[in-house]
């Protein structure tokens, strides 16, 4: 906050959690937004191309501490982001101490925690698993498996996924090869975008390795081919669990890394572990995504403050 050279420029770091791209960008004590426009000039900039920003702006209910806008690649608004949510902790836990947080979405409350070895918990709350919660456009009453599939009629390369929303629709390809043998820069954008999905969906192929492991590749929906995005962690985790292919505690396999997933019998909720990775700052206009990088890098943890 001190840094801001501009009245129009807010601070920004540039984070990751698993290789997920975040930028989480200091939206505290303004009433705008980072536009859409903002954004997809932010994404075409090499330097600071991301998968989601983290917006985080001052509270609108007592007792939470921050209200936190999720925006992906393209512009469009996402209602959850584990990855980013774990940076949002990371960053606040660096400036405050606190090592506990309730943040605000458009998806409700999420509450987060950062652990002593420096790895975050986030309670992604409940999965909803209506077909019209998730959404789909057609009724489906066992979203373990629909009907869905790409490649030829009589022998799809992907089919009958499972579908779950984590506040954010996402469909899960259950594969039986290597995850990174499938074309998934390729169907990814046509599934994405399919009829099924009217607010399209957040498109994963997972193997399960064992009931306690599975591998996970994801084609974001606004993001596209992601190294690791926690919300799918989450679906897959949890889809897997109600198909009895695994365990409700397992390690998913995303390409940035493990995460350690568990869907709690007790409450229902989905609670996502991982690390979150600090790399540089700067200063952004949330208007046009004009930007600049600091000078001096801080080095130390308190510095990495927002
Ligand atoms: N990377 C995020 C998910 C972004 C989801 C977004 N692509 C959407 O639903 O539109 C994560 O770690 O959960």
């Amino acid at each position: 906050m001190d840094n801001r050279d501009m009245v129009d420029n807010v601070q920004f770091a540039r984070m990751n959690g698993l290789g997920n791209k975040i930028l989480v960008v200091d939206m505290r004590g303004r009433r705008d937004r980072v536009t859409p426009q903002a954004a997809i000039s932010l994404n075409a900039d090499p330097a600071t191309a991301f998968d989601q920003i983290m917006a985080i702006h001052d509270p609108k209910a007592a007792g939470t501490d921050a209200w936190i806008d999720i925006v992906n690649s393209d512009g469009s608004m996402a209602q959850a982001c584990g990855n980013g949510t774990r940076c949002v902790v990371q960053a606040l836990a660096a400036e405050t101490g606190k090592k506990a947080f309730l943040f605000h979405t458009v998806a409700g409350l999420l509450e987060a925690k950062e652990h002593d070895d420096g790895t975050i918990s986030v309670d992604m709350g409940s999965p909803r698993f209506g077909w019209d919660e998730i959404p789909l456009s057609e009724e489906f009453h066992d979203t373990r498996r629909i009907e869905l599939q790409i490649g030829p009629i009589d022998n799809p390369v992907l089919h009958s996924p499972s579908v779950a929303s984590m506040g954010n629709p996402h469909a899960i390809f259950w594969v039986d090869n290597d995850v990174w043998s499938y074309d998934l820069e390729r169907f990814g954008p046509l599934l994405e975008n399919h009829p099924m999905f009217p607010e399209r969906a957040n498109i994963s192929i997972a193997r399960v390795l064992s009931r306690n492991e599975l591998d996970l590749r994801t084609w974001e929906r606004g993001a596209g081919l992601t190294l690791a995005c926690g919300s799918a962690a989450c679906a897959a985790a949890v889809s897997a669990a109600r198909t009895d292919r695994t365990d409700r505690r397992v390690i998913v396999n995303v390409p940035g890394g493990p995460l350690s997933i568990e869907w709690r019998e007790a409450d229902d909720h989905v609670v996502m572990t991982g690390p979150a990775e600090w790399e540089w700052s700067g200063t952004v206009d949330p208007a046009t995504g004009a930007w600049q990088r600091d000078e001096t890098q801080p080095g130390t943890a308190e510095a990495r403050a927002l």
